[in-house]
């Protein structure tokens, strides 16, 4: 449910873009996906009137980010993967520049689940975008202060893109990367953990012991996955108990993806969580691919916080009938 206040801002578009960056910057990582894009996405930049500058070493983003915005760049390009555009968006955060940049992710990484979530599939489509596209306002994630744009998650999940078989994907949906994480380490414990979620006003808890959590901002774990709807201040947030046989998760994923619900998933949405470790031992978890650990993690929503370009095939409210 949106809340008054909350009401999209869906900015002017084709034709006005030009006249309204005063300053357009692009980060470009070298090293993201196969490595071979720096060349072509250079030229395209250069022609439009982007400030190139590359990355140099992990990190290195963040503070480009950063000298972005405080140089009055009103429109930054992020030729990278899901890792660069988060550290993108952290330097933008540092500078407290959400409210005068807009980014578009240039999709040159190994997942890019990001640039995808928002409608954009390809280098040439995100420069598309800037010029014609529509501009739009979207929720940030933030985890003990640190801000995300994609998910955050804990437990038992293989990497979300590269060791995803295409038969898991297809059985399994969204959910494919935990199964496979299962058949990699099938004597997992599990994670003991106490969670609290506020969802319009009310609070629910789960405690137990987790497969994994999955907490997804612009992406989506429930159901059949695909885009979530980053312009409604709430997380979509999944936890898949533990249960005694690895075929008994994969089959609980798998009846959850065909729509009906077990009793082994819990999920809710919420705008604000806290994550317990039941042992008091630390978690690990991981922030859009960044790892963070901690025995208690607070997470809320920016609703609306961050300006992006959004390619055609975005769609602001995924679930409306
Ligand atoms: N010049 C560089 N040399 C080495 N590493 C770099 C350099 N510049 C940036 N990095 C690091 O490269 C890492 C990978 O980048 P990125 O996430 O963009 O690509 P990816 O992993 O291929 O894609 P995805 O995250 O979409 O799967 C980031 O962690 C970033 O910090």
């Amino acid at each position: 449910m949106r809340q008054a206040g909350e009401t999209l801002v869906d900015e002017p578009i084709a034709g006005a873009m030009p006249q309204t960056d005063h300053g357009r910057w692009l980060v470009l990582n070298p090293v993201s996906g196969t490595a071979d894009h720096a060349d072509r996405v250079r030229e395209l930049a250069e022609e439009r009137g982007f400030r190139v500058e590359e990355t140099e070493r992990a990190g290195h983003a963040t503070e480009l980010a950063r000298a972005a915005a405080a140089d009055g760049a009103t429109l930054i390009a992020v030729a990278g993967g899901d890792g660069t555009v988060h550290e993108v968006i952290d330097g933008l955060d540092r500078a407290d520049a959400f409210d005068r940049t807009t980014l578009v992710p240039v999709p040159v990484g190994t997942a890019n689940i990001v640039a995808t979530n928002l409608g954009i599939g390809s280098v040439e489509q995100a420069f598309e975008v800037v010029e014609t596209g529509a501009r739009r306002r979207i929720d940030v994630g933030v985890a003990d202060g640190k801000p995300f744009a994609m998910s955050c998650i804990a437990g038992l999940i293989a990497d979300a893109s590269i060791n995803t078989s295409d038969d898991s994907k297809e059985r399994f949906g969204s959910f494919a990367f935990v199964v496979e994480g299962l058949r990699e380490m099938a004597d997992f414990d599990g994670l003991h953990v106490d969670l609290t979620a506020v969802s319009n006003g009310e609070e629910r808890r789960w405690s137990g012991e987790a497969v994994c959590v999955l907490v997804g901002n612009l992406r989506r774990f429930a159901k059949e996955g695909g885009q979530a709807d980053v312009e409604d201040g709430h997380f979509e947030v999944v936890v898949i108990e533990q249960m005694p046989t690895v075929e008994m998760v994969a089959e609980a994923i798998a009846q959850r993806v065909l729509g009906e619900s077990t009793e082994n998933v819990f999920h809710v949405r919420a705008s604000q969580l806290e994550i317990r470790a039941g042992d008091d031992e630390s978690i690990d978890f991981s922030l859009d691919g960044e790892p963070y650990a901690t025995s208690r993690l607070s997470l809320h929503t920016r609703p609306l916080a961050l300006r992006v370009c959004v390619g055609p095939d975005y769609d602001p409210s995924p679930f409306d009938a």
